[in-house]
């Protein structure tokens, strides 16, 4: 819907709070985003640890947070995939595959950033 288009359009903070329900739902009900937020907290006790500096804080905040919104969006996808169909559908399994392969495809990408900042900051590389 364009905004401004339809005066029952949400406000923006009405809005802000769906993306929340959004959110607590997704932690709520998938098992992976639990995973990731717990690894995301260990990459920052080890960033408090190893004192890392600006930029690889930087680092280490993209890597999480791109993590967070490929599962929330593969999340999502799931779930209009399971609205469409819930009979076996090769659509539905391209669609299904392809959006989980997109989040191990970030999910590695991040794993070798956070090898490389955390072994700089030991002195590794
Ligand atoms: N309607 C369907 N038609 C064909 N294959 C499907 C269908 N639904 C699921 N699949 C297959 O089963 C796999 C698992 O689907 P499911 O919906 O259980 O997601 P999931 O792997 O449990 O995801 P997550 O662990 O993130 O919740 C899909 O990747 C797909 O290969």
């Amino acid at each position: 819907m364009i905004p401004g288009s339809n005066k029952d359009h949400p406000s923006f903070i009405r809005s802000f709070g769906y993306a929340i329900e959004g959110f607590v739902t997704a932690v709520k009900t998938e098992r992976n985003i639990k995973v990731m937020l717990a690894m995301g907290v260990c990459a920052v006790i080890c960033g408090l640890v190893l004192q890392i500096d600006l930029l690889s804080w930087c680092l280490v905040a993209l890597c999480v947070g791109l993590v967070l919104f490929a599962e929330l969006v593969n999340t999502a996808i799931e779930a209009v995939v399971d609205l469409a169909t819930q009979e076996f559908q090769p659509l539905a399994k391209r669609a299904k595959d392809i959006a989980a392969a997109s989040v191990y495809t970030l999910s590695i990408t991040a794993a070798i950033v956070g090898i490389i900042v955390f072994a700089r900051a030991l002195g590794l590389v």
